[in-house]
């Protein structure tokens, strides 16, 4: 859709940096952000209200009770098709394969970076890797990624239970390995930018004994 609106001499140059969070963590700060706003903008299943549901483990368990219902065995258009009707954008956007998929249609596979969030941090290596990718090379750490949007608020939940992380998980293992696999692919055949590293695993969620996540 961006891509569409953009001439196509823009769309050759332009360069673009998706960082991808491990989709536990993504969902858990979707649902934060959804209260901290009181709406429900991630759309789909109106059953499934972050604003209205009292914990995480109530709107998490019920994206997983509709995901379970789905028989989202492949990665296929149709599979693709019903969780977005199903979910919106729960579940469906930490989905990072399908995703990656779409913008490959539209720029070439060297022009966007693909990062792991937990590389952010200034001191990292990969702001090197980054500002090689955006030549921007040497560059001024102090002005790297500043924090934004990280709206702390006092109902704001910080942790989750272990219950809730292995049905999530369950989900998202497959995703996860999907993109994976695409994602060395890519490096293997060099099709990646030259300065993008191999993509980490992602860190498995923490998550506390069931009964005691808490706010902040
Ligand atoms: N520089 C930097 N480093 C690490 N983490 C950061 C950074 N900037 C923003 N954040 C965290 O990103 C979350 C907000 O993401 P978005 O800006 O995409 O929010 S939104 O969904 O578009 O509203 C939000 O995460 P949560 O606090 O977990 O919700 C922010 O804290």
């Amino acid at each position: 859709m961006v891509a569409r609106f953009m001439p196509t001499g823009v769309r050759n140059a332009v360069k673009l940096i998706a960082v991808l969070r491990e989709p536990i963590a993504r969902e858990l700060s979707l649902f934060n952000h959804e209260r901290w706003s009181g709406f429900d903008w991630s759309g789909g299943s109106s059953t499934c209200s972050a604003s209205k549901l009292p914990s995480f483990e109530a709107y998490a368990g019920c994206q997983v009770a509709i995901y379970g219902t789905l028989n989202a065995t492949q990665n296929d258009d149709d599979t693709q098709r019903k969780i977005y009707q199903n979910l919106g954008f729960g579940l469906w956007k930490g989905m990072y394969i399908i995703h990656l998929a779409t913008w490959r249609r539209s720029f070439d596979r060297n022009r966007v970076f693909v990062m792991s969030y937990d590389n952010l941090k200034p001191e990292d290596k990969m702001a090197t890797d980054i500002a090689k990718f955006l030549d921007l090379y040497p560059f001024n750490r102090s002005v790297w990624f500043p924090v934004r949007n990280d709206h702390t608020f006092a109902a704001k939940q910080r942790t989750i239970t272990c219950a809730i992380r292995d049905d999530l998980q369950a989900i998202f293992q497959p995703w996860n390995d999907l993109l994976y696999k695409k994602l060395q692919e890519d490096q293997d055949g060099r099709t990646a930018p030259q300065t993008e590293p191999p993509f980490p695993d992602f860190r498995l969620h923490p998550c506390v004994p069931n009964g005691s996540s808490s706010s902040s």
